[in-house]
C-alpha cells in the first residue's frame, strides 16, 4: 500500500521514478480505510533529501500511511528553501491537539552541541513529553536516539573522539523481538556520528532491550519495555551517496574528516559508492511499521492518551 503525501511534494515525483507507488491527497480521500499516521520530525539539514529518504522507507508496507512534516526551528533554514518548509510543514502548534500512530525525530548534525546549545532543545522535551499521549510509537533516529535517552532516561551526552563514519557490521541480540524478524544474524547500517552508545552503558542505566550492537559501534538499535520508543543511532534511510556528501562537505569545510569506513569500493574514494545497508533499512522501517504502530495503535487514536500501557502486546520474548 503506498504513501500518503500532498500532490505537489518533491518526493512524489522522486519515488514514482523509482516506480514506488505513492498516493496523492486526492486520490487518498476515496479510500475508506483508515490510514495510519505518521509524523516526521525533520531536523537533518538537507531536509528535501531526508524526506524521500524517510518516505521510501515507509513506502515498503501494505498500509496507507498519511505523512505530516513537523519543524521546529523557525529560523531560516540554511539548506532547505523557506518556501518549502511553509509550504509543506507544520508547527507543533498546528498540530499539538492531533493524535498519531507514528512519529519519526531524525537525526540532526548537533553531535558536537551540548544539548543546552541546541537552540530548539526545550521544544524537543516538549514534543518527547507530548508523544506519551498522543503518538503510539516513536523511532529516534542518531542525534534524536541521544536525545531521547537523555530527556527519557537522564543519560548525560556521550561524545567520541572522532566521528563514527562508515558502514559497519552489527549482530542482532533480539532473537524473537517482532522488530529483528528477518534480520540476518550479522547485518551492515551506515553510522554518522560523534554520539556514543556503550553497550554496557545503556543496559545499566535504562530498561531498554539493546536488539542489536556491536563493540565498535555500541547499540544500535533498542527498544523500551512497552516497544513504544524505538531508539536507532545510525543511518539506515541513507542514499548509497549520502555519507559521501557529508565526507565532501566536512572535507570542504576544512575538518579534516576520516574517510568512512567500509563504504567506498576498493576503500577508494574516486569510486561511486554501493548501498549494502538497504534491505535492512526497508525491513526494520517495516517491521516498525508492523509490530510497533499498526499492531499496538487503537482504531480510534483519540482513546490514546487513555490507553496507557494496554497498549502494550504481550509478545513472547
Ligand atoms: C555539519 C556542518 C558542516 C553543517 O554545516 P551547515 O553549513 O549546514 O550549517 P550549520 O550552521 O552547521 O547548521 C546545520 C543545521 O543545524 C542547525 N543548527 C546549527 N547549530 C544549531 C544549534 N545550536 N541549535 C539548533 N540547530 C542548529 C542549523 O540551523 C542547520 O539547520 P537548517 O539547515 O535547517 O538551518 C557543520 O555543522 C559543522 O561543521 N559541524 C561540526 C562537525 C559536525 O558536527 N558534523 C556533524 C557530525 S554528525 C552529527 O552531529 C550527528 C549527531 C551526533 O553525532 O550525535
Ligand atoms: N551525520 C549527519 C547529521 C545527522 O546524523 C551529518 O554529518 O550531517
Amino acid at each position: 500500500m503506498p504513501i500518503r503525501i500532498p500532490d505537489r511534494l518533491p518526493a512524489a515525483n522522486v519515488l514514482s521514478r523509482e516506480n514506488i507507488f505513492v498516493m496523492t491527497e486526492t486520490r487518498a480521500i476515496n479510500q475508506d480505510i483508515r490510514p495510519m499516521r505518521v509524523l516526521l520530525l525533520n531536523l537533518m539539514p538537507k531536509k528535501i533529501e531526508t524526506e524521500n529518504q524517510l518516505l521510501r522507507m515507509l513506502s515498503n508496507s501494505p498500509l496507507q500511511i498519511g505523512v505530516d512534516l513537523l519543524r521546529i526551528d523557525n529560523r531560516p533554514s540554511k539548506n532547505t528553501p523557506q518556501s518549502h518548509l511553509e509550504h509543506f510543514y507544520y508547527d507543533f502548534e498546528q498540530i499539538k491537539d492531533q493524535f498519531y500512530d507514528g512519529l519519526i525525530i531524525t537525526g540532526a548534525p548537533l553531535g558536537l552541541t551540548d544539548f543546552c546549545d541546541v537552540v530548539y532543545w526545550d521544544k524537543i522535551e516538549q514534543i518527547v513529553e507530548w508523544s506519551k499521549s498522543h503518538v503510539t510509537s516513536t523511532l529516534f533516529l542518531c542525534w534524536a536516539a541521544q536525545a531521547g535517552l537523555k530527556i527519557l532516561y537522564s543519560l548525560d551526552k556521550r561524545t567520541r573522539l572522532e566521528k563514527l563514519s562508515g558502514v559497519y557490521e552489527h549482530q542482532n541480540m533480539g532473537q524473537f523481538e517482532p522488530l529483528v524478524r528477518g534480520f540476518d544474524d550479522v547485518f551492515l547500517a551506515p553510522h554518522s556520528r560523534y554520539a556514543d552508545f556503550p553497550l554496557e552503558l545503556i543496559r545499566e542505566k535504562t530498561n531498554l532491550k539493546v536488539l542489536a550492537g556491536s563493540e565498535q559501534v555500541g547499540m544500535y538499535l533498542a527498544v523500551s519495555p512497552d516497544r513504544r520508543q524505538v531508539f536507532v543511532t545510525g543511518h539506515p534511510e541513507y542514499d548509497p551517496d549520502t555519507l559521501h556528501q557529508e565526507y565532501m562537505r566536512d572535507l570542504s569545510v576544512g575538518i579534516e574528516p576520516n574517510m568512512p569506513v567500509n563504504y567506498y569500493p576498493d576503500n577508494n574514494p574516486d569510486n561511486p559508492p554501493r548501498a549494502t545497508w538497504r534491505s535492512h533499512g526497508h525491513l526494520l522501517f517495516s517491521n516498525w511499521l508492523n509490530y510497533h504502530v499498526y499492531q499496538l495503535t487503537p482504531y480510534d487514536l483519540n482513546t490514546l492518551s487513555a490507553a496507557g500501557d494496554t497498549l502494550t502486546k504481550d509478545w513472547e520474548d
